[in-house]
C-alpha cells in the first residue's frame, strides 16, 4: 500500500529563520512560505534529491500544532508523509486493522493539491503519520 516517503514535516517556532538555515548553511533549495489555512499552517517546502522536507509554523489560534510547539518550544519532527496511489482504498484498510484516521476520515486537500489523511500517532508507534494520494 504505502509508497515513497514524500516529505518529513518538521515543526519550527520561527519559520523565517528555520528557512534561511536550510538555505545558507545547508545550501538547500527553500521554496516561499505557503499559507495552507484549511490546515492551519504556513508551510515552506525544502527539496532534497530523494524527499522534502516541509518546516511547519502555526497559523491561526486553532492550529493543530500549537500544542506540539508548546510541548517542544525548539521545535521537532512532527510527521511523516508517504505516498499511496489510492487514499480511500489505504484508509478502509487501516480502519478495519484499527487504525483512527484523524478528523471526520474524510481526506482534505493538502500542500499539494492532492488528497491528505492522517493516521493518529498512538497508533503509530508515537509517530503521525500522513498519508497523500499521488
Ligand atoms: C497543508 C497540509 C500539510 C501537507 O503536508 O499537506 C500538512 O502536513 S498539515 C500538518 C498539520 N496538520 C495536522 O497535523 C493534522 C493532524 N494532527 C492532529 O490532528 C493533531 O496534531 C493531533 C491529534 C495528532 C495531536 O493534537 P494535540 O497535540 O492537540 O493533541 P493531544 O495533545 O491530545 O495529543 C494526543 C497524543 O498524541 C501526541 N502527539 C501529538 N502530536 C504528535 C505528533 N506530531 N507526533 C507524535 N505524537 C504526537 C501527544 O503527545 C499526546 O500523547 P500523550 O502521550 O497522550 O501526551
Ligand atoms: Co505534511
Amino acid at each position: 500500500m504505502i509508497g515513497r516517503l514524500n516529505h518529513v514535516a518538521i515543526a519550527v517556532p520561527d519559520l523565517e529563520a528555520a528557512s534561511e538555515q536550510y538555505r545558507t548553511a545547508l545550501g538547500a533549495k527553500v521554496n516561499p512560505p505557503q499559507d495552507e489555512p484549511d490546515h492551519g499552517v504556513t508551510v515552506v517546502f525544502i527539496e532534497l534529491p530523494n524527499t522534502k522536507i516541509e518546516l511547519l509554523y502555526p497559523l491561526g489560534d486553532n492550529s493543530p500544532i500549537l500544542g506540539f510547539l508548546e510541548k517542544n518550544p525548539s521545535g521537532g519532527i512532527h510527521h511523516v508523509c508517504y505516498e499511496v496511489d489510492d487514499i480511500l482504498a489505504a484508509r478502509d484498510q487501516l480502519k478495519a486493522n484499527g487504525l483512527r484516521v484523524l478528523g471526520n476520515g474524510e481526506p482534505k486537500i493538502g500542500a499539494h493539491g492532492k488528497p491528505v489523511l492522517f493516521l493518529h500517532p498512538k497508533d503509530m508507534n508515537g509517530t503521525l503519520v500522513e498519508l497523500e494520494q499521488v
